[in-house]
């Protein structure tokens, strides 16, 4: 089926936008500095959450000022939908976790079911400790666990699908400039 591309636009039009690109920037400057703090010793494994965790990857590696690795992994449940499904594993991280530090970094934690299951994966594959890292946290009650958080939070949003900074509309504006709401949604 053909992408109805004058309807992606349109959602960009009618958007609401709940985080600029200079509040978004300065929470990715916060939660560099939270993680400065506090892995800088410990020569952590990172891995970006393909595809929507690009971007806020690529913005806070730069600011973490210590030696670490990358390496990504792409699982997903939503597939271009606005709601989502089983997970499914695209790629599987290559990198051993035996004994690692390991920083998970994604784009947002909604219902958390992708990032507990990563969790568990590191944790099933020898991970010495696992945090994670998320752009955006949803506030809503419907979390995989009651108390499921990530570690390093940039900024929480209201309970509607979201887009931009990686963030995907039915596979579009992952590249808008800020956090925006699609209307009626
Ligand atoms: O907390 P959850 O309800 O599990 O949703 C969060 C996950 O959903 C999105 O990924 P998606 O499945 O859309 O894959 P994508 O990043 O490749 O688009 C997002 O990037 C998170 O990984
Ligand atoms: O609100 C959302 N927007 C984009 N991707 C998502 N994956 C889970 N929730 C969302």
């Amino acid at each position: 089926m053909s992408t109805d591309l004058a309807h992606i636009r349109q959602v960009m039009v009618e958007a609401d936008c709940l985080y600029n690109e200079e509040e978004v920037e300065a929470a990715i400057e916060a939660v560099a500095g939270q993680i400065n703090a506090e892995l800088a010793e410990r020569n952590p494994v990172v891995f970006c959450v393909m595809n929507g965790g690009l971007i806020f990857s690529g913005k806070l590696l730069t600011k973490l000022h210590f030696p670490l690795e990358l390496s990504y992994l792409h699982a997903t449940r939503y597939r271009n939908q606005t709601s989502g499904g089983e997970l499914f594993w695209k790629a599987k991280p290559e990198v051993s976790f035996i004994d690692r530090h390991v920083l998970i970094i994604d784009d947002i934690l909604d219902e958390g079911h992708t990032l507990s299951a990563i969790i568990e994966f590191c944790r099933h594959a020898g991970a010495a400790a696992v945090y994670t890292a998320v752009l955006v946290d949803k506030d809503h009650q419907r979390k995989a666990s009651p108390d499921l958080k990530a570690d390093y939070v940039g900024l929480s949003c209201e309970d509607r699908y979201v887009f931009g900074y990686g963030m995907d509309y039915k596979g579009y504006w992952r590249n808008a400039p800020g956090i925006y709401a699609v209307s009626g949604l």
